[in-house]
């Protein structure tokens, strides 16, 4: 499973977590602006926004699981196996390959508000990249300052949703996500109060609580739960130091440790990545599994001009300081 979130303190923040149990081996890729970006159904693109981002980089081609372009809007994919549906080709559309999709944006929208003009023409279509890398059954995140909006392609036809509470996870589709915050109106940061009976003296004995109740497993709704109650409440000052910081902290209510969730033999889901995009700065920060300290690529110290992908293989291994 994933969990992605937004973030505004000073700047717009925008990452997500990346579950799973094995890595496709990722990297982050800098596309620059005359980077020729060839679209299965669509001309080749020559000259367009710059995009940094998380992508497994296949015959020179940036296949992305978010990213952010340099006007500050930001987009990811995460599962939704078992909704996800895609359609062939067909006249009269924008056909677009969901590998093809996240850049297909980017490149091409400064907001929210462009891109659903674009999605208003959009086809997803069932085409996969390779034969060794079939279509990957996912639903995607929109963001940038101002909104966010959910795009889920089903059975029933391609659904935009808005999204007011700014956090993605996976199943089951994203409005039944948000109907199920309604379960939880009661809970609350602050100390509660006895609704229980007023002929029984019930105390709170312990701070947190408000929020018991709160679900704590690894589900997909159980995390959707509970980065939304701590994104909601999130108060953080507002330098980039603060706002980056708490954004891994918000990310971090909803990790995966080795062991919990276990997919098959011997086989765990962990969180294999964790991103915080300043999408304001085009600053991409990461930790992974093996590496908790916070590791930045900054695309504005890159030649943005130019035509070939800028790659930055992840840091791995635990950076320790060691104070003695
Ligand atoms: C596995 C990840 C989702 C993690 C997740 O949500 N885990 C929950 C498991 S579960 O839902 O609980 O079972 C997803 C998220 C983005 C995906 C890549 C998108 C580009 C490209 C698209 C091509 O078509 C296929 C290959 C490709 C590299 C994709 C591989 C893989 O699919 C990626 C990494």
């Amino acid at each position: 499973m994933c969990t992605a979130a937004v973030y505004k303190t000073k700047d717009f923040y925008f990452g997500r977590t990346l579950d799973y149990d094995f890595s496709y081996g990722e990297e982050v890729v800098i596309t620059p602006r005359s980077y020729a970006f060839h679209f299965r159904n669509a001309e080749v693109m020559e000259r367009h926004y710059a995009v940094i981002g998380m992508a497994h980089v296949e015959g020179d081609y940036p296949l992305y699981y978010d990213a952010v372009n340099e006007r500050g809007l930001g987009m990811a994919g995460l599962n939704f196996v078992g909704n996800a549906q895609y359609r062939k080709a067909v006249q009269g559309k924008d056909n677009v390959a969901t590998f093809e999709f996240i850049p297909w944006i980017l490149v091409q929208c400064a907001t929210v508000r462009e891109a659903r003009e674009r999605l208003a023409r959009l086809n997803l279509t069932e085409d996969s990249f390779n034969r060794d890398l079939p279509v990957a059954q996912l639903h995607w995140i929109i963001a940038d300052r101002e909104e966010t909006i959910v795009i889920e392609a089903v059975k029933e036809g391609m659904k935009i949703y808005d999204n007011p509470v700014g956090v993605l996870t996976n199943n089951p589709p994203f409005g039944q996500q948000l109907f199920q915050l309604n379960n939880y109106m009661q809970l609350s940061p602050k100390e509660p109060r006895n609704h229980f009976s007023e002929k029984l003296s019930l105390r709170s004995y312990s701070r947190g609580m408000g929020a018991l109740g709160l679900p704590g497993d690894l589900s997909s709704p159980s995390r959707f739960v509970r980065a939304v109650f701590t994104k909601m409440n999130s108060v953080s000052g507002n330098s980039e130091a603060e706002s980056v910081s708490q954004f891994f902290h918000i990310l971090g209510s909803v990790e995966q440790q080795r062991g919990c969730c276990e997919v098959g033999d011997g086989k765990y889901e962990i969180t294999v990545y964790t991103s915080c995009c300043n999408a304001d700065k085009g600053i991409y920060y990461y930790t992974t599994y093996e590496n908790r300290q916070i590791t930045a690529i900054d695309m504005q110290k890159e030649d943005l001009e130019g035509n070939q992908l800028i790659k930055f293989p992840l840091v791995q291994g635990e950076q320790i300081k060691m104070q003695n």
